[in-house]
C-alpha cells in the first residue's frame, strides 16, 4: 500500500489533501444498570471509514443525527485521537501534531463560536492574526476582503454577544480564514439563518472555494447546501461510509422527490402537469412533488408558460428522508407537512387520483 495514499486516488482525481483508511473512534461511557449499578459501554461512533478528499473539492459530508459526523471532524482537526486507523490531513497526523496543522485548516461550528464573546470582531481578529503569526500585509488583505465579501463592515466595532447568529456566523467564518488554510471544515454553517444570510454565506464558499482552491468538508442538515456547494457528498450511517459520489445519485439511489410550492393568482384546480404531481392544494398555493435527480428547469417554464404564476420555490428533501428511502427504511414525510397538517379549508390530494383541469 502506497503510505501517502493508502486508498488511491479521490474520486475527483485530484491530489488527496484529506485521506482516512479505515479509521475508528469508540466511546467508552457507563451508564445507569440499575439503581446504583453503573456498567461499562462502548459507543462505536466511527466505524471503519476510509475516503480521501482532493485538494481543491467541496465534499458535503451528510447523515442523520449521531452518524458520527462530527466525531469525524473532530479527529480531522486533531481533538479527538482515532482508535484505530490512519488519518492525515495534509500529510499530517492530526492527533499528534495539532498545533502544526492549525495553521492548514479553519474550522467553523455552526452551534458554537470560536470568537471572544465580549470582545468587538475587530479584537477577536487581531488575537487570530496574533496567534496564527500572520503577516501583516496578508492579514490585512484577508480582512479586507472578507469584510467586503461578508459584509462585516458595520459590524467589526459591535462585541460578538450583541451579535445575531447570522451576522456571528459571517463573523466565525471570516476569523477561520485570516490565516489561509488550506482546508476548511464547517459545521452546519447555515443552521438557523434566514434565506437571505445563507445566500450569503454560500456564495461567499463559492468563491473561495473558485478563486482560492481552498479545499472544504462540509457537514449539514440542509440539501440545499449540497446542492448548491458540493459536486461531491458522502453519508455516514451508524458510523459507517454508506455512499460517495453526486448528490443526483443519492436521490437515484433513495428515489426521492422535490417539492415546487407554487403560488398562483387565484385559487385554482390541482395543477397538471407532466413529470410532476400535485400532492396538496391549500388557496391559490399548490405542492408539487418531481423527481429529486431531475431539472426543476423544464417545470419551472411550462408551469411560467399555462399557470398565473406569482411566485415559485423549490424544496429539497430532508436528508433523514433520503437516508430512509435508501434502505427502504421507512416513507418519506409528506411534502409541506413541516408546516402543520391540513387544516379546514385545505385539500390534501394525492398524485394523479383527484381529477384535474388546467385553467381556462
Ligand atoms: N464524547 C463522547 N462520549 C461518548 N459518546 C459520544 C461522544 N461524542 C459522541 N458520542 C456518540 O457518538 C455517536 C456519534 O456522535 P456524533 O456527534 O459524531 O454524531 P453526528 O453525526 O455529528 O450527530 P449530529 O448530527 O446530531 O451532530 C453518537 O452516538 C454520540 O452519542
Amino acid at each position: 500500500m502506497d503510505d501517502e495514499h493508502p486508498d488511491g486516488t479521490p474520486p475527483s482525481g485530484r491530489p488527496p489533501l484529506i485521506h482516512l483508511h479505515q479509521v475508528e473512534k469508540v466511546f467508552e461511557v457507563r451508564r445507569g444498570a440499575g439503581l446504583l449499578r453503573r456498567e461499562k459501554h462502548q459507543v462505536r461512533a466511527v466505524d471503519g471509514i476510509s475516503f480521501q478528499v482532493g485538494r481543491g473539492e467541496m465534499v458535503g459530508y451528510i447523515g442523520p443525527n449521531g452518524a458520527g459526523k462530527s466525531t469525524t471532524i473532530k479527529m480531522l482537526t486533531g481533538i479527538l485521537t482515532p482508535s484505530a486507523g490512519r488519518l492525515r490531513v495534509a500529510g499530517i497526523d492530526p492527533s499528534r501534531e495539532r498545533t502544526r496543522l492549525a495553521s492548514r485548516i479553519g474550522v467553523v461550528f455552526g452551534q458554537r463560536t470560536t470568537l471572544w464573546w465580549d470582545l468587538p470582531l475587530r479584537d477577536s481578529y487581531r488575537l487570530v492574526h496574533r496567534m496564527y503569526r500572520v503577516p501583516d500585509a496578508r492579514f490585512r488583505e484577508n480582512l479586507d476582503r472578507c469584510v467586503e465579501l461578508l459584509d462585516l463592515g458595520a459590524l467589526l466595532d459591535v462585541p460578538v454577544r450583541q451579535l445575531s447568529l447570522g451576522q456571528r456566523m459571517r463573523g466565525d467564518i471570516a476569523a477561520a480564514l485570516l490565516h489561509d488554510p488550506e482546508v476548511l471544515y464547517l459545521d452546519e454553517p447555515t443552521i438557523g439563518l434566514d434565506v437571505v444570510s445563507k445566500a450569503r454565506v454560500r456564495g461567499f464558499l463559492r468563491d473561495l472555494n473558485a478563486e482560492r482552491g481552498t479545499t472544504v468538508l462540509l457537514t449539514t442538515h440542509d440539501l440545499t447546501d449540497i446542492e448548491q456547494l458540493c459536486s461531491r457528498v458522502m453519508v455516514i450511517d451508524h458510523g459507517r461510509l454508506m455512499y460517495d459520489g453526486p448528490l443526483s445519485g443519492l436521490h437515484e439511489v433513495g428515489e426521492s422527490e422535490r417539492t415546487l410550492v407554487v403560488d398562483l393568482e387565484r385559487e385554482l384546480p390541482p395543477i397538471v402537469l407532466d413529470g410532476a404531481r400535485t400532492v396538496r392544494v391549500e388557496g391559490p398555493r399548490q405542492w408539487l412533488v418531481f423527481p429529486a435527480a431531475r431539472s426543476a428547469a423544464p417545470l419551472v417554464a411550462r408551469l411560467a408558460a399555462e399557470y398565473p404564476l406569482v411566485d415559485l420555490s423549490v424544496r429539497e428533501p430532508d436528508i433523514e428522508a433520503v437516508i430512509a428511502r435508501m434502505y427502504g427504511e421507512g416513507q418519506a414525510p409528506v411534502p409541506g407537512a413541516a408546516d402543520g397538517p391540513a387544516g379546514p379549508g385545505e385539500a390534501a390530494v394525492t398524485g394523479g387520483e383527484t381529477p384535474a383541469r388546467r385553467p381556462d
